[in-house]
């Protein structure tokens, strides 16, 4: 009877899946496994030559999910979403856009090229955790400079695998975004973590001002040669950009540096009178993490720059001037986060293969006229693009940098160079 139980659990995990229960003493585990993995086995100094589970995810709907701990070790909080993309995980930790949040990466696969010193997208990981279904074993790249495993300890990052990320990913799909606490302590209790979820929400803080710089830095870094498959915008003009720092993407910046451009990142607090004082030919608006709603003060510096000097925004920054345009942003259910989400760019025709990562989007309805819906996410129809052509204002909800991801998006760089050099033109 035991074992027939114990059977009928393993092959549907969904026997395991707890009701959202405001008590919780009625907490039981998920999953239940034995793995022949052997990344930590210690051979003769062990009962068992392969490592046990050893963490758990527990989430706020009061599910339970055992794991294995790599990278560091602790408790830690945060949003749990769902990564698409089949590759870039490297990227993907290095995206500023990801503070507060664990990214669940439903290729079941990752680790196997380790991590290099060029794949970078920031200073450092700024997300909460990573979570995966199977650690690679072996590591083997030409650029591999250490395993993820090591790469997450030094930067304290948090990873659980051998969890069952199709079935956390169907409850997101399912039940929206969910809170979830992850944790290699055992003196912590299931309610505990439970509790700590619970309590603890992404909505409404300003996570921008722990990823921007703190100083003003000029930007030269280029994209390499294998990028020079598209419109180069460079005439002999080095169009001056101002970028305001959200939590940044170096090749949001190296892209720019490619066009020519002359490039200086600031803060996110830096005045708008400072860049108005510095008469850049166009401000750039960059991607970052957490609710735009939260950060009244950054809608209040892209209001004072609209109209005055042509201005790209991007995922965060494409949120905030859609709040600044007068419009409204929302939640989405569990977000847009990965390499393969088609968009429909209304103007060309065309449809893009994007990469994207965020959970907020613009509410096209509530904006004022004049603004133009340009790009269109064809898996839910949200606004992914927007313009205004009457003050040279043009922004994307989704990612023309890639990094990772496809680069059928590379184009809007070059319009941003071509609604400078209009603007220069006619000035
Ligand atoms: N990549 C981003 O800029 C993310 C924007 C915003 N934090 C969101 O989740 O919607």
């Amino acid at each position: 009877m035991a074992t027939a139980a114990f059977n009928l659990a393993l092959i549907n995990p969904s026997t395991f899946i707890l009701p959202k229960s405001p008590n919780p003493t009625k907490l039981r585990v998920c999953t239940l496994r034995c793995s022949s993995a052997t990344t930590n086995a210690v051979p003769g100094l062990s009962e068992r030559p392969w490592k046990t589970s050893d963490a758990r995810l527990v989430l706020e709907d009061g599910s339970i999910w055992r794991a294995k701990s790599f990278g560091a070790t602790g408790t830690q909080v945060g949003e749990v979403v769902f990564n698409t993309s089949l590759t870039g995980y490297q990227e993907i930790l290095t995206d500023p856009s990801y503070a507060g949040q664990f990214v669940l990466m439903t290729n079941p696969h990752i680790g196997n090229t380790g991590v290099n010193f060029d794949d970078e997208e920031s200073r450092q990981c700024f997300l909460g955790g990573l979570v995966i279904r199977s650690i690679s074993i072996s590591t083997s790249n030409w650029r591999c400079a250490e395993t993820l495993g090591d790469y997450l300890a030094e930067r304290n990052i948090m990873g659980i695998y051998d969890v069952d990320t199709r079935a956390i990913t169907r409850r997101l799909r399912q039940d929206g975004s969910l809170v979830g606490v992850l944790s290699t302590e055992e003196s912590k209790t299931d309610e505990e973590l439970l509790e700590m979820s619970r309590s603890w929400d992404i909505v409404g803080v300003d996570l921008i001002s722990g990823v921007s710089c703190k100083e003003p830095y000029e930007w030269v870094d280029k994209t390499n040669s294998e990028w020079e498959f598209n419109y180069s915008g460079r005439d002999g003009e080095a169009f001056h950009v101002v970028a305001y720092d959200f939590g940044i993407k170096h090749n949001i910046l190296r892209r720019l540096a490619s066009h020519g451009c002359k490039i200086t990142v600031v803060p996110s607090t830096w005045p708008a009178s400072e860049i108005l004082k510095r008469k850049p030919d166009g401000v750039l608006f960059s991607n970052g993490p957490g609710d735009p709603s939260a950060v009244p003060y950054a809608v209040e510096t892209v209001k004072e720059i609209l109209g005055k000097v042509p201005v790209f925004g991007i995922c965060m920054g494409h949120q905030l001037l859609g709040q600044a345009l007068g419009g409204k942003t929302f939640k989405m259910k569990f977000g847009h986060h990965g390499g393969n989400h088609p968009v429909h760019n209304l103007r060309s025709g065309h449809v893009e293969i994007s990469a994207q990562n965020h959970n907020y989007a613009v509410d096209p309805a509530s904006l004022p006229e004049g603004v133009e819906v340009t790009h269109v996410n064809l898996n839910d129809g949200s606004c992914a693009g927007l313009a205004y052509p009457a003050q040279n204002i043009m922004s994307l909800q989704y990612h023309p940098e890639a990094s990772p991801g496809p680069r059928d998006s590379d184009y809007a760089f070059g319009e941003f160079i071509k609604l400078m050099k209009k603007v220069k033109v006619n000035a």
